[in-house]
């Protein structure tokens, strides 16, 4: 059984369930002291990184053009062959190095020539005569591919962040929208998660699953940090990729939430997520009507992703955090058997969010949901991952 204190109250345990006692204060404490407050979204910006290979086919594409390279254009030699190619030995490149002008010999042929050029020393490109960085600064494929992913994309990446980190870093305080806003960091006390998945809909009122909530087992409890909910615990085989977050009305799920989000827009935590997208179901209840593709979606409520292509997106490690399901307007029907997996293709929000979880839109993107126990049932159990 879990030692936290809001189990102990009877939060029956899904997927997972915020067990909310925070080290150094209590859920009553707070409450007593009037901190109990809703955090809004805003609006945020958010960008993306790409997968190396196509930053590369755009990186050899935007080099100069050599006359080798204009010499081989002419001689019909076709562009992906001319990449495959050593300009010194013309075979397939083996062990390809790259020169800081871009060009990409075998190791061997490169090293060699250098060796062999008259002044020692010199670390010109045989293609093109600039001078390069020196042989052991020659960059393998993907060295190469992360400093070229990162041209342009870097900085939208970097403003995602900042937007997100802007957002999340400060919260209310008081009892009202009036309230003060201060560092999250300052007064954010460590919560935790516990690993459970409940056979029963939970259908009660939430005061009586309290009282039957001692008679469920957790999977695990060792208590998990928020920011760790993605982390296969070393007895767990499959990789997770949906979590559902159950928590009761106060415990920290808003605040989990934003301190997972912060600690990976300050690059502290979770840094194989390319992009988080953060939305609150209060926000997607105003567009419940209307039809979206996934793509305009993220446009709508993360405008700087107006630069990232749907090529972009599908190859890139997102993780939608979808918060307060409880506060859904949405009616997530899945037995609806319409399948999108093109993230053009214009759709209800709900078929949208439906197919994002059931992984047939983007289906390496990691989703978290966060829900009150008497809404988490909207999910059905074979969706969310138990590790
Ligand atoms: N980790 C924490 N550290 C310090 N205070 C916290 C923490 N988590 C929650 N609180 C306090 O509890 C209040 C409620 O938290 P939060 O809004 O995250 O709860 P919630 O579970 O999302 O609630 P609801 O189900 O009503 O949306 C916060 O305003 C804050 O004052």
């Amino acid at each position: 059984m879990d030692q936290c204190e809001d189990r102990e109250e009877g939060v029956p345990p899904s997927k997972s369930t915020l067990c909310g006692e925070h080290e150094s204060q209590t859920k009553a404490q707070r409450k007593k002291r009037g901190t109990k407050r809703k955090h809004e979204p805003e609006p945020s910006c958010v960008s993306l990184k790409s997968d190396w290979s196509e930053e590369h086919f755009i990186y050899f594409k935007s080099q100069p053009v050599s006359a080798a390279e204009r010499a081989r254009k002419r001689s019909g030699v076709s562009e992906e062959e001319q990449l495959s190619c050593c300009a010194l030995c013309q075979d397939v490149l083996k062990d390809p190095v790259s020169t800081s002008c871009g060009h990409w010999f075998c190791r061997q042929c490169i090293c060699s020539y250098w060796d062999q050029s008259a002044s020692s020393g010199d670390s010109s490109c045989p293609q093109c005569g600039e001078r390069s960085r020196s042989r052991a600064g020659l960059q393998t494929a993907s060295q190469s591919s992360c400093v070229q992913t990162d041209v342009g994309l870097q900085e939208v990446l970097d403003e995602h962040k900042i937007s997100l980190r802007r957002r999340c870093e400060r919260v209310n305080e008081g009892s009202d929208e009036t309230g003060s806003r201060t560092l999250l960091n300052r007064i954010y006390t460590e919560l935790y998660i516990t690993e459970g998945q409940s056979e029963e809909v939970h259908i009660q009122h939430e005061v009586r699953q309290l009282e039957t909530a001692s008679k469920m087992d957790a999977l695990h409890d060792t208590p998990i940090r928020c920011q760790d909910i993605f982390k296969a615990l070393p007895d767990q085989q499959r990789p997770i990729r949906v979590v559902l977050t159950n928590g009761v009305a106060g415990v920290g799920k808003t605040f989990s939430v934003q301190k997972f989000t912060l600690d990976w827009a300050e690059g502290l935590e979770n840094q194989h997520v390319s992009v988080v997208v953060l939305l609150s179901f209060r926000e997607l209840n105003l567009i419940r009507d209307e039809q979206y593709s996934l793509l305009e979606l993220l446009h709508v409520f993360h405008p700087t992703l107006q630069k990232v292509t749907a090529e972009k997106l599908a190859v890139s490690q997102l993780l939608f955090i979808f918060d307060g399901l409880d506060e859904s307007r949405l009616s997530l029907d899945f037995t609806n058997r319409k399948l999108l997996s093109d993230v053009t293709q214009k759709s209800s929000v709900s078929q949208l969010l439906t197919n994002l979880i059931q992984g047939n839109l983007l289906p390496s993107a990691l989703v978290w949901i966060t829900s009150r126990p008497a809404a988490a049932n909207q999910i059905p159990p074979t969706c969310v991952d138990t590790g």
